[in-house]
């Protein structure tokens, strides 16, 4: 089956008791045993749920995994995914990653006496040297948030498979319609489904998937163990939403192509931050992994004007944290999706000021540029 088939045709597509053609939303907290200690499909919906059970089925078909896990948020689906290694343990981390995650990893997880390395990923020597004794693991975003910053990720799993240890990678930009980490050489894939899978706005979750069976059953553990699991309402919507994600993928990247034609003529844009730029650093890699460059875009406008004016002077374009929804999102990231990261530390990884992240949407193109262009009319 091709990719955008599957999105369609994938999971537990068709309900087998009914024949119903859309996943039957299960509510039921429990499920009835037969007999007395057998070992039921169905037990607790915690455990597993029919309508959950579709969605991750697709999931693991879409990254090409042995099995996948859905989660309440995609924070939740990072923590399970930490949740496999053990005090003592060490992780190489890109440096420029989620806010949220970043906040996982410093606030939370050093407390229960995980080691971390922070790394340009980029630099695939220093990804190598900071690997030591006790590391378990080497974790990104490619593209990044909100540098858009490329990996190579399977420059990234040759290195970690040399040195026996896991590669894991939050594939929440690119989407698997873009890549598929897993079939590049990594161990795990992790997912903020709030973003394009779900695609429009209106559900909080999270995927992981692995292609490795023993992780699998350690993952299944956890997730019934840790508990933060996707409830089968939000599991429909989800499953719902990935079954356009290649239509709103093409047009998602066609606007924003057509986005960064318009920033890139406009003399009060300073930089643009996108993979699809032939000069931008991980151009080369992005066009070798990826199937196109995503719809997410950073950009800096020229000294002295005012990103805070521009952005509340938007009309259409929302200011809002989130992304890869229908809907275009205008965001400042040192004020909101990356506000919980120390100043020094986010000036130090290239996160400036003022600068400013667009997902753009699939509205027509033209609407959302002229909101851009009457925006940025106010600041001269
Ligand atoms: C790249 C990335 N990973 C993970 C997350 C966390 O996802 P969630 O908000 O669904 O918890 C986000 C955003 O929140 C994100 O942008
Ligand atoms: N205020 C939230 C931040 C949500 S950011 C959502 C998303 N990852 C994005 O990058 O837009 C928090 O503090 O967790």
């Amino acid at each position: 089956m091709n990719f955008n088939t599957q999105l369609i045709h994938g999971g537990n597509s068709e309900d087998q008791t009914t024949g119903a053609v859309s996943t039957p939303i299960y509510r039921s907290s429990t499920f009835h045993q037969h007999q007395l200690g057998g070992n039921p499909k169905w037990e607790y919906s915690r455990t597993g749920n029919p309508t959950r059970a579709s969605l991750e089925k697709l999931i693991a078909e879409l990254e090409h995994g042995v099995a996948g896990f859905a989660f309440s948020s995609g924070s939740a689906a990072i923590h399970a995914v930490f949740s496999l290694y053990s005090q003592g343990d060490h992780f190489v981390v890109g440096s420029d990653v989620y806010g949220g995650t970043f906040r996982l990893i410093n606030k939370v997880l050093k407390r229960f006496g995980f080691e971390f390395t922070v790394v340009d990923m980029q630099d695939l020597n220093a990804v190598e040297n900071a690997i030591q004794d006790n590391t378990v693991a080497i974790y990104f975003e490619t593209p990044t948030n909100p540098l858009l910053q490329i990996a190579d990720i399977e420059a990234i799993a040759k290195i970690a498979k040399r040195h026996g240890v896991r590669t894991i990678v939050d594939n929440t930009f690119a989407t698997p319609y873009n890549q598929q980490p897993l079939t590049l050489g990594a161990d795990i894939v992790v997912h903020s489904a709030t973003k394009y899978l779900g695609g429009h706005s209106d559900v909080v979750a999270g995927l992981a998937v692995t292609k490795d069976q023993q992780i699998a059953e350690q993952l299944a553990f956890l997730q019934n163990s840790i508990g933060s699991t996707l409830g089968p309402d939000d599991s429909w919507l989800l499953q719902r939403g990935i079954k356009t994600l290649g239509a709103r993928m093409r047009v998602h990247q066609e606007n924003a192509a057509t986005v960064v034609d318009f920033l890139q003529q406009d003399s009060r844009i300073a930089k643009i931050y996108y993979p699809g730029l032939a000069d931008f650093p991980g151009h080369l890699v992005a066009a070798k992994q990826m199937k196109n460059f995503g719809a997410m875009i950073s950009f800096e406008l020229k000294a002295g004007l005012d990103a805070k004016k521009f952005v509340e002077s938007l009309q259409l374009i929302d200011l809002a944290e989130s992304l890869g929804g229908i809907e275009s999102l205008i965001e400042v990231p040192a004020v909101m999706t990356h506000g919980s990261i120390p100043r020094e530390i986010r000036l130090k990884n290239g996160i400036k000021d003022e600068l400013i992240r667009l997902s753009v949407g699939i509205e027509d193109p033209e609407d959302i540029i002229a909101d851009l262009k009457q925006a940025l009319d106010q600041l001269n």
